[in-house]
């Protein structure tokens, strides 16, 4: 098991945004997380991923999770190559970065500043293909792609789910139907 959530609430302040969520996720599968705005599935990804910590409740967890946000965060003044080299050496891993920027058609060579969002949500994906985490966090990872970039995505959710376990939170019904084996409904807390 990669990842279990027992019973797991969270309040910011006065107001419980999730209530007594339990959920268990294995290598091979992908789970989407569907609901309205401010239903709380950022807030879901981030105590998936660690970064925050449940009010109530459980989050047991193998391996190595990496969380992509919306819009991704990158370090602006770098270039896409310099971004690559400097995550790959972050987190000891290593990669063809050349043939990943290739793969997403980035310049390896703009600063990020320049980037559209497109384009930082392609090199986001290829970053998380070098990197390989056990548990890919994903938070709305089809906004601001083209045709093309949803086509690279669908392939890279492929690729993931061979080795890993992959939680995306969506508004894109059609996608969570193509790549998703399970659903999980955020409704008001
Ligand atoms: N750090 C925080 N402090 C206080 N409230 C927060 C914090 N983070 C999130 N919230 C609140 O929790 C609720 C859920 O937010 P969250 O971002 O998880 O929703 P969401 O389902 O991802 O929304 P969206 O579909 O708009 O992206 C919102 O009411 C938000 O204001």
């Amino acid at each position: 098991m990669l990842l279990r959530l027992e019973a797991v609430s969270k309040r910011f302040g006065r107001d419980w945004v999730l209530r007594d969520l339990s959920l268990a996720l294995k290598r091979g599968e992908v789970v989407a997380l569907l609901g309205p705005n401010g239903s709380g599935k950022t807030t879901l990804l981030r105590l998936m991923a660690g970064l925050i910590r449940p009010t109530r409740g459980r989050v047991e967890r193998r391996g190595r999770p990496l969380f992509l946000p919306n819009p991704p965060a990158f370090h602006r003044h770098l270039t896409a190559r310099e971004h690559l080299l400097f995550d790959l050496g972050f987190h000891g891993a290593q990669g063809d970065w050349e043939a990943a920027l290739a793969r997403f058609a980035l310049p390896p060579d703009l600063p990020l500043a320049a980037f559209s969002s497109g384009m930082k949500k392609r090199l986001a994906l290829a970053r998380l293909l070098l990197l390989r985490p056990d548990l890919w966090l994903l938070d709305e990872p089809e906004t601001a792609l083209d045709q093309e970039g949803r086509r690279l995505l669908l392939e890279v959710l492929e690729e993931a789910r061979k080795g890993a376990g992959v939680v995306l939170a969506t508004h894109d019904r059609a996608l969570a139907e193509a790549v998703a084996d399970r659903a999980v409904w955020l409704g008001a807390a």
